[in-house]
């Protein structure tokens, strides 16, 4: 049944009504749609939307028991509900109390699934109140497990709905192609789970609608043979697609997108294998608004965890030696960003920045003299030394200040090897970086163990506080999670056409600068994710400011206060009253 009904606004902006046929006082904004002036109530839209049974399916619109009386009788819910009308809060708090009763992480993904298939808003209000409690659910480590179980537990792909209505209002692409899903390899078109849920991160700590974000996994099959065996494998049976056949596809996907999107939409590439990862970039960072979540992302996180370890370290970050376990897209991204930082704030060239950092790969440290040639990604790292063939040999050789993990190998950091890196130095800097918790190169309770309650440790998948001699210590998640949502909210904020690399470094100070005493008296070197909301509208304000001012902003004129332009259009999941 279809009725016409208009749809009030809250304090909100009015963000995601898609129908031109809108009347209303609104003004065109920066999402192409009407949308009231800041502070000004404007005559409510008429929209028309389906009701009764069909508006309860509707996982946009629907709210369950949260319907008023009034929205019952006017929208023919009278009979397809209990008598029962509650408020958002007792909703969330009904889910919450029954998410707690599952003991499986794998169930509870599957239940906030389900939740976000039935009334978006609510699972929405959730992930943002419950934060810290729900983000190692819908994203690392659950969501590894997800994609590896995702042909089990797939139900429907409600994706399709922004595919199929919101085409012209589509702000992020998160797109994969499954070769490389955290440190679990290729899982082929299981992938989907990963862009999936990087954009619930776009809308739940970054702002941006649901409704303007569209996951896309690239089935190009896979060389997972254990997956080409799986009956309940979702994907194409078939051996990836290389070489000319890929780059074809790609850029028929990348024409498309711009075509039907516009150049103004983000493409952000996550967990593609490096062999493809690095040359996308390269190749689309000029013609397109493209991001690689797994090179640049992290690479900002990292460097604002190390600027912010400046202050319980001393020193800057010219005073330390940095060595990697890892140098493909997390490692040497990283290491790159590090080095350009470090030559701009000291005028020294970005080659003798780049000699402060050290990388080992699979075969050892990376070295001038190594014989097998070295893909193009490492070659600034190979430097003037003896080959050394083990981590433990290269810590003992470079002795780091700070020791990193992108390896994508769990254990790595050995007893050996922590307590050599802690024997020189005083407060060594620990990041064990690889995903999910399985992959971890150590975990926080043996970095604090053995470096004798020294380290000062993060890591890409999350560790509860430990207890050790007495103290409690709090590891940090050093995840690119603190950085895209803000960063790609500020790109569509100011309508920025490309990504640059000061727009890293701008994401990655407006994090650093959101760390405070308080956190490092703690030990902490990143911001409590429970703030995540103002650590985002502060990333998009500086990524926004620096996208101005590169004349790379469209959004004319330039708000003054950005950080409050950022905060007033973030996406609220607040019920809207439907009259
Ligand atoms: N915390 C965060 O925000 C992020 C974490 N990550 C995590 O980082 C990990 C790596 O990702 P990414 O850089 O994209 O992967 P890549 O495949 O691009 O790089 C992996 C690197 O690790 C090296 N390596 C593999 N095994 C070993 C080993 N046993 N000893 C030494 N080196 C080894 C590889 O060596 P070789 O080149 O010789 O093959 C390669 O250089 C993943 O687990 C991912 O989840 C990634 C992005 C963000
Ligand atoms: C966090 C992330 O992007 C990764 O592990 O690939
Ligand atoms: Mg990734």
């Amino acid at each position: 049944m279809e009725s016409t009904f208009k749809e009030q606004r809250g304090g909100e902006s009015v963000l995601d009504l898609s129908p031109r046929s809108a009347v209303g006082g609104g003004v065109e904004d920066i999402y192409g749609e009407d949308r009231a002036t800041e502070g000004q109530l404007v005559t409510p839209w008429t929209i028309s939307v389906a009701s009764g049974y069909t508006l309860l399916r509707d996982p946009h619109h629907n709210k369950g028991l949260a319907f008023t009386e009034k929205e019952r009788d006017a929208h023919y819910l009278r009979g397809l509900l209990p008598p029962a009308s509650i408020r958002q809060e007792l909703q969330e708090k009904k889910l919450m109390h029954s998410l707690r009763q599952y003991d499986v992480p794998l169930h509870k993904y599957m239940a906030l699934t389900e939740l976000e298939e039935r009334n978006e808003r609510l699972f929405y209000k959730l992930l943002i109140d419950n934060v810290e409690e729900l983000l190692p659910i819908v994203y690392t480590p659950t969501v590894g497990e997800a994609c590896q179980k995702y042909g089990s537990i797939f139900r429907r792909p409600q994706e399709l709905h922004n595919f199929l209505t919101g085409l012209s209002y589509i702000q992020v692409i998160v797109v994969t192609d499954g070769e490389r899903i955290l440190g679990l390899g290729d899982l082929g078109c299981q992938g989907m789970g990963i862009p999936v849920g990087k954009l619930a991160l776009y809308t739940a700590l970054g702002g941006v609608r649901p409704s303007a974000c569209l996951p896309i996994t690239i089935d190009v099959g896979t060389n997972n043979e254990q997956l080409l065996k799986d009956e309940f494998y979702i994907g194409l049976r078939q051996k990836r697609a290389t070489g000319k056949e890929y780059y074809d596809f790609l850029h028929e996907f990348m024409t498309a997108v711009k075509q039907n999107y516009g150049e103004k939409v983000l493409v952000q590439f996550e967990d593609f294998a490096n062999h493809n990862a690095f040359e996308l970039l390269a190749k689309y960072g000029t013609t397109h608004l493209v991001f690689n979540d797994d090179i640049q992302g992290t690479a900002s996180v990292v460097l604002a965890g190390l600027v912010a370890s400046l202050k319980l370290l001393g020193g800057t970050l010219g005073d330390h030696t940095f060595l990697f376990l890892g140098a493909g897209e997390a490692g040497t991204g990283i290491a790159e960003l590090i080095a350009l930082e470090m030559s701009k704030r000291t005028k020294v060239p970005l080659e003798e920045a780049r000699k402060k950092i050290w990388l080992v790969d699979s075969k050892g440290l990376i070295v001038k003299s190594r014989k097998e040639s070295l893909q193009h990604f490492k070659k600034p790292w190979a430097h003037e030394h003896e080959p050394c063939n083990t981590l433990l040999d290269a810590v003992k050789a470079i002795k780091p200040t700070a020791l990193i993990g992108t390896s994508g190998v769990g254990k790595q950091f050995t007893k050996e090897v922590v307590e050599a890196v802690a024997s020189f130095n005083k407060k060594p800097l620990i990041m064990a970086l690889s995903n999910p918790t399985s992959q971890s190169e150590c975990t926080a309770e043996e970095a604090y163990a053995w470096s004798e309650g020294r380290a000062i440790f993060a890591s890409g998948s999350p560790f509860d506080p430990v207890q050790y001699n007495g103290k409690t210590y709090v590891p940090g998640q050093a995840n690119n999670a603190y950085i895209f949502p803000g960063l790609g909210f500020g790109l569509v904020i100011s309508g920025a056409i490309r990504v640059h690399d000061d727009m890293l470094l701008a994401a990655s100070e407006a994090l650093a600068g959101q760390v405070t005493q308080e956190h490092y008296y703690k030990g902490m070197i990143y911001p409590p994710l429970s703030n995540i909301r103002k650590i985002s509208a502060n990333i998009a304000a500086n990524v926004a400011a620096k996208a101005y001012e590169l004349g790379l902003a469209t959004r004319l004129p330039r708000p003054s206060d950005l950080v409050k332009h950022a905060e007033s259009c973030m996406y609220t999941p607040y019920y809207r009253t439907y009259r």
